[in-house]
């Protein structure tokens, strides 16, 4: 047998080549095609962005104009979707709903290649599934979307049924935009193995949408807030997060398998965060629990150089905008679909995806 080089979690293994972003986890960078992420959350919208990382180039008026109409049109959800999303009993988690959907969704056209004009009917109707069930579970009729609203603020409506808004738009767009692309995370690599199989774009995306579920990778907001809750008052920081580090848990929203200086989509929200929640004193306690969780990581992991990841102050974000946690990791899916669309793209055009594993067992006499 020939011997093989084991990376376990694939650490610092090169699969891809890829001119959609740039994780330089050393210098804390984060790039979308030849712009900072950060700028991007600043002056542009999500459709914007999109446009950027599935066409190549920011788009010009008429594009941008093209782009928002044609997901405008793509937002209702078809019968068959809101009677599926309808049969799912109550408890079952927003996530697992959002994947059946997902699943369910017909797009137009050859199952391979993928094509933009099913790219845009299944990011379009992402926030109308999550806007659907939301409004069932809270006994509510859902609301139609509303083609006149750009995508991030239809998407407010539907949930909270009022227009939103300019700096909940605002801080929304920011999260999302920051959130839509990032290198070969967990969620995007599940996407490319699955379409380079040549199979479907939706069956990609469903693989996508399991993946970020896990509290190790996307599932980890909601953990933040409960975390911050949990701890309460400042005094109750250390003593609450030591016993969790001495017990072997770890601090959800620190550390990050790329990052080596703070997370700089962190830094980014975390700016957006205070224009929202200056004067919360909950927003006070996470700026202390962060304080504490850096110090206490750098006494049980030395050396290992953790600091909090987008998820720490995207949970802020969101709490502030008023989402309740059950919308945390639903609402990444909405950003990170664009991502995932770009990845599936580019990963239907190459080889296919397979590792290999060394086999530790008996061998048959
Ligand atoms: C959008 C996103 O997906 S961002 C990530 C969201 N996830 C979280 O916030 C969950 C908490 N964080 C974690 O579980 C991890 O840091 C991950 C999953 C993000 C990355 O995992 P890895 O790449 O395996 O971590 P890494 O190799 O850097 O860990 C080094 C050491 O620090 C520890 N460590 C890493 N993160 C943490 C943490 N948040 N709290 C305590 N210890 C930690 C590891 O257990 C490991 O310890 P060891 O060497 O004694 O075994
Ligand atoms: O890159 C990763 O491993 C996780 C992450 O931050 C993301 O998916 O945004």
């Amino acid at each position: 047998m020939a011997d093989y080089i084991v990376s376990l979690g694939l650490e610092n293994v090169v699969v891809a080549e890829t001119d959609l972003s740039l994780v330089d986890g050393q210098n804390g960078h984060l790039v979308y095609r030849n712009h900072w992420a950060r700028d991007l959350a600043i002056h542009r919208t999500f459709e914007e962005v999109a446009h950027l990382l599935w066409y190549g180039n920011l788009p010009d008026a008429d594009e941008l104009k093209a782009l928002v109409q044609r997901l405008a049109a793509q937002r209702e959800l078809p019968a068959h979707i809101k009677q599926l999303i309808d049969s799912i009993p109550a408890d079952v988690d927003m996530m697992s709903v959002l994947r059946t959907a997902v699943s369910a969704v017909h797009v137009s056209g050859e199952a391979f290649p993928p094509t933009m004009e099913q790219i845009i009917e299944l990011t379009a109707k992402l926030p109308t599934i999550i806007a659907h069930r939301y409004a069932r579970l809270n006994h509510q009729e859902p609301l139609a979307p509303r083609a006149d609203l750009n995508h991030t603020a239809n998407y407010l409506y539907m949930l909270k049924g009022e227009v939103p808004s300019n700096a909940h738009v605002r801080s929304l767009d920011a999260y999302l935009i920051l959130t839509q692309e990032h290198g070969l995370n967990a969620s995007t690599f599940a996407a490319r193995v699955v379409a380079s199989t040549q199979s479907d774009l939706v069956s990609s995306v469903t693989a996508a949408i399991g993946a970020l579920k896990g509290p190790r990778h996307g599932g980890a907001p909601s953990e933040v807030t409960e975390m911050i809750e949990a701890i309460g008052t400042k005094e109750n920081a250390e003593p609450w997060m030591r016993k969790r580090l001495e017990g072997g848990n770890v601090l959800m929203g620190f550390g990050h398998r790329v990052y080596r200086t703070r997370d700089p989509r962190a830094t980014a929200l975390s700016v957006v965060a205070a224009e929202l929640a200056q004067d919360d004193p909950w927003f006070d306690l996470a700026i202390h629990v962060e304080n504490t969780g850096l110090k206490l990581l750098q006494e049980f992991k030395p050396g290992r150089q953790l600091n909090v990841n987008v998820e720490f102050y995207a949970a802020i974000v969101m709490r502030s905008i008023g989402l309740p946690d059950e919308l945390f990791t639903p609402t990444f899916a909405v950003s990170r679909t664009v991502g995932w669309c770009a990845h599936i793209l580019e990963a239907a055009q190459m080889r296919i995806i397979r590792p290999q594993s060394n086999y530790t067992g008996v061998m048959p006499d």
